[in-house]
């Protein structure tokens, strides 16, 4: 079994009978939100279920879980999500499924944050995998260019038929090729600042529990 699998299907048992749970967005997630409907459906758990995408909300309906929009709940007990990289310091990029906006809403409305990922993608230092800023396409393109002349190498996220992928709210994804992220809390706030951006891929002290695989197919618990 590969170890985005081990890891889905392990944080599916997080899930607590009652509890409202947030439902993450990526090919990790899916695993999850499988193994958690399997879940509701053998041991008849009465769940209530918010997704952080299009994608992740068709799948969970398909799947038969009890659906609701964030707005129609209190706060999340708990959301299982991926990640794109993760620090020792449990700092994370995430977005590289585009879904960083309703993701980041959902995990700062939760009560728990657990991400579930694979050993690669934990790292020493947050950048290689390049940040993604979301940007209201209106004067988008004089975003892009202040990135340009800051040297963050950036480049418009494209869909399968190469013109600029949208994400669910109608906004473009650049990515940022930074290699490295010294100070993360440091450029979150610059990245925050610039009007036109509306989200950027930076999770700062957000997760509280990381679920990773290992090469020898052991499953790591680590908690902040
Ligand atoms: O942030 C995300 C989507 O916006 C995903 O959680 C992240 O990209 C990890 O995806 P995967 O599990 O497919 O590697």
């Amino acid at each position: 079994m590969n170890q985005k699998q081990l890891v889905g299907e392990k944080a599916a048992t997080f899930v607590e009978d009652g509890m409202i749970v947030g439902l993450g967005t990526g090919s990790t997630a899916i695993f999850m939100v499988q193994a958690l409907a399997e879940r509701v459906k053998n041991e008849n758990l009465s769940i209530v279920c918010v997704s952080t995408s299009k994608a992740t909300e068709e799948l969970a309906v398909s799947l038969g879980l009890n659906m609701k929009d964030l707005s129609e709940v209190d706060e999340i007990d708990l959301t299982i999500d991926g990640a794109d990289e993760i620090s020792p310091d449990f700092h994370g990029i995430k977005g590289g499924g585009g879904a960083l906006l309703y993701e980041k809403i959902v995990a700062t409305n939760s009560k728990k944050n657990i991400w579930i990922v694979d050993d690669s993608k934990l790292v020493d230092t947050l950048g290689k995998f390049p940040l993604p800023v979301e940007v209201v396409p209106f004067g988008s393109e004089h975003v892009f260019r202040k990135f340009v002349e800051k040297g963050y190498q950036p480049e418009y996220r494209k869909d399968d038929a190469d013109t600029k992928f949208v994400t669910d709210s109608g906004n473009l994804i650049i990515d940022l090729y930074l290699n490295k992220i010294e100070d993360p809390k440091t450029f979150a706030n610059e990245l925050k600042s610039e009007v036109g951006v509306v989200e950027h891929g930076l999770f700062i002290d957000i997760v509280d529990q990381v679920i990773a695989g290992t090469a020898t197919g052991e499953i790591e618990v680590k908690t902040k």
